[in-house]
């Protein structure tokens, strides 16, 4: 369990947040068809074992239309009361009403931006009212900052990031993410258009580049884990 423990509080008024996610050798986290069975059956049962040890766990539209995840503990012996919190950072309101996400297995958060310029934005944002928490943030694009702050007001203490590439990308170009815990599947897929770890806009030089310390890596199954802390 890691919630009691102390190494997980940061100064701000954000959650802790983990990225966890499952790469190929060659750094792509989907095919560019979007096939993305990556890790092993002990990486699943460590992936799920974090899902219970922490408060919220957060995803990005497109990860929520290609995977339909569920977002919640199924692959380990659990009740319904180990489920995180599940946030989807969705600024036109897209997430599908028939979306696993919105099942009662816990509370869901999708955060939508105030406005758009979309026919059937106000409609869509109506129907998910109904089912999900709203949070309304930012003009074209979550502001991702405010997004943490009220999640760690609602009681989101340690924040487990499961992608995609894009949200990545952002959350650690704004400084929100803490720790990365990576498996790396022995497999080589290529494809220029195959989602990586991170893009977004990507940074132009070196000397831009976030830096990270590792702080653990072990073999599970036929997978590599990586643990790394982000240099502050
Ligand atoms: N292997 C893994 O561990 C893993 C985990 C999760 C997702 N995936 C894969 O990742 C792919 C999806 O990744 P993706 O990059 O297309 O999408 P994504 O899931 O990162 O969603 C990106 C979208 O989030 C929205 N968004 C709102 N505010 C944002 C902000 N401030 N910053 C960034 N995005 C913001 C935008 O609409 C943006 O297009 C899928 O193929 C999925 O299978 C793999
Ligand atoms: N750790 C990890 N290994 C993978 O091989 C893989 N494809 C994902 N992908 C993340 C995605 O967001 C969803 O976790 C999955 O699609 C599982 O869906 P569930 O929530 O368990 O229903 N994550």
């Amino acid at each position: 369990m890691i919630k009691k423990q102390n190494s997980f509080k940061c100064d701000d008024m954000r959650p802790y947040v983990i990225l966890n996610a499952a790469m190929t050798l060659d750094g792509k986290i989907a095919t560019k068809t979007g096939s993305s069975e990556i890790s092993g059956e002990e990486d699943l049962k460590r992936v799920h074992e974090l899902r219970r040890d922490v408060d919220g766990i957060m995803v990005g539209i497109n990860t929520v239309i290609a995977d339909d995840p569920r977002l919640t503990v199924h692959k380990i012996p659990s009740k319904k009361q180990d489920n995180p919190i599940r946030v989807v950072v969705d600024n036109k309101a897209r997430t599908p009403l028939n979306s696993r996400i919105l099942s009662d297995d816990a509370e869901t958060i999708i955060a939508i931006t105030e406005n758009s310029n979309e026919e059937d934005f106000k409609e869509r944002h109506q129907k998910l009212e109904k089912v999900a928490t709203i949070f309304l943030s930012g003009k074209k694009q979550i502001n991702l900052k405010d997004l943490m702050e009220y999640l760690y007001i609602k009681g989101i203490k340690i924040l487990m990031l499961e992608g995609g590439s894009t949200l990545n990308f952002s959350m650690i170009k704004e400084g929100l993410i803490d720790e990365l815990r990576i498996c790396i599947a022995p497999m080589v897929v290529g494809g220029h258009n195959s989602k990586t770890l991170f893009d977004g806009e990507g940074f132009d030089f070196m000397n831009e580049a976030i830096n990270l310390d590792l702080i653990k890596n072990y073999r599970l199954g036929k997978d590599l884990i990586l643990e790394y802390k982000v240099k502050k």
